[in-house]
């Protein structure tokens, strides 16, 4: 039996980009709401032992409800966010008793299983692993007066997604000192690269994409629309 992993679900944002009322994870995509999408996924893994979820204070009687109507058997835990998405992250990590664990943003519904899969077995190779994907554009730094500063060479540029694996070890021992030191990170890895400790990144989907603002809503339902119809043609496990 292979390694056993378990998942912190991050779903407690506001969703201020999109800019509905209900918060972007709530929404819904095809048939149910975004989040389930996501948490499905994971459910859906035998590589997932265990998921925790963290969602605002207000959400978690109706996460609990749709964890039961959807029977996600592997979500362990529902527990209240914090004010930035690393605190929500340590509060999920807490409810996990895995030596591996994954974070992965719950408004990344369309990551599939091969990604998945692949960013585990790197992480279990280095100890610390990311999804990404390389960038097509040209990326410039600019500094306050809007003026180009820098150029940094696109060959070595990544966009980084989630999810993001580690020793459960690992990530709890960075998210505790970089909580000690203040230091707020926009993503996993930053945490524990700060410690000093290499991470890898794992090739990814550019179709794993974060839904943050409204143009990303009818891109969703476009790339899962063509998932459904590939997979009823029996065109490659996407799921
Ligand atoms: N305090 C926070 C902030 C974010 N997240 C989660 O982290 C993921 C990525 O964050 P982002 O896309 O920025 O979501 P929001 O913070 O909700 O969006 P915004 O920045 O537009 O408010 C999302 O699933 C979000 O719900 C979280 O659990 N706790
Ligand atoms: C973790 C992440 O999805 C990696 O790209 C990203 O940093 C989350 O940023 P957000 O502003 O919290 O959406």
């Amino acid at each position: 039996m292979g390694v056993k992993w378990g998942v912190v679900i991050v779903a407690a944002g506001r969703g201020t980009r999109m800019g509905t009322k209900e918060s972007k994870q709530y929404l819904q995509l095809g048939d149910k709401p975004i989040l389930v999408h996501t948490l499905e996924l994971f459910q859906s893994m035998d590589l997932v032992k265990e998921m925790s979820l963290v969602v605002g204070d207000d959400d978690i009687g109706r996460c609990r409800e749709w964890v039961r109507l959807y029977e996600l058997t592997k979500v362990t835990a529902v527990v209240a966010g914090g004010k930035e998405r690393q605190h929500s992250v340590h509060g999920g990590l807490k409810s996990l008793s895995t030596d591996w664990v994954m974070v992965h943003d719950g408004v990344r519904p369309l990551v599939t299983t091969a990604a998945v899969r692949a960013c585990c077995a790197a992480a279990e190779q280095s100890g610390a692993s990311v999804l990404a994907v390389p960038v097509k554009d040209t990326i410039k730094q600019v500094n306050e007066a809007g003026v180009i500063v820098s150029t940094p060479d696109r060959r070595s540029l990544w966009a980084i997604q989630t999810p993001q694996a580690f020793r459960r070890v690992l990530l709890l021992e960075a998210h505790e000192r970089a909580l000690a030191d203040g230091f707020i990170g926009t993503d996993d890895a930053m945490v524990v690269e700060r410690l000093g400790t290499p991470v890898t990144v794992a090739e990814g989907e550019y179709t794993n994409i974060k839904i943050t603002t409204p143009e990303d809503l009818p891109w969703a339902e476009f790339l899962l629309a063509k998932r459904r119809a590939d997979t009823a043609e029996g065109k490659g496990g996407h799921g």
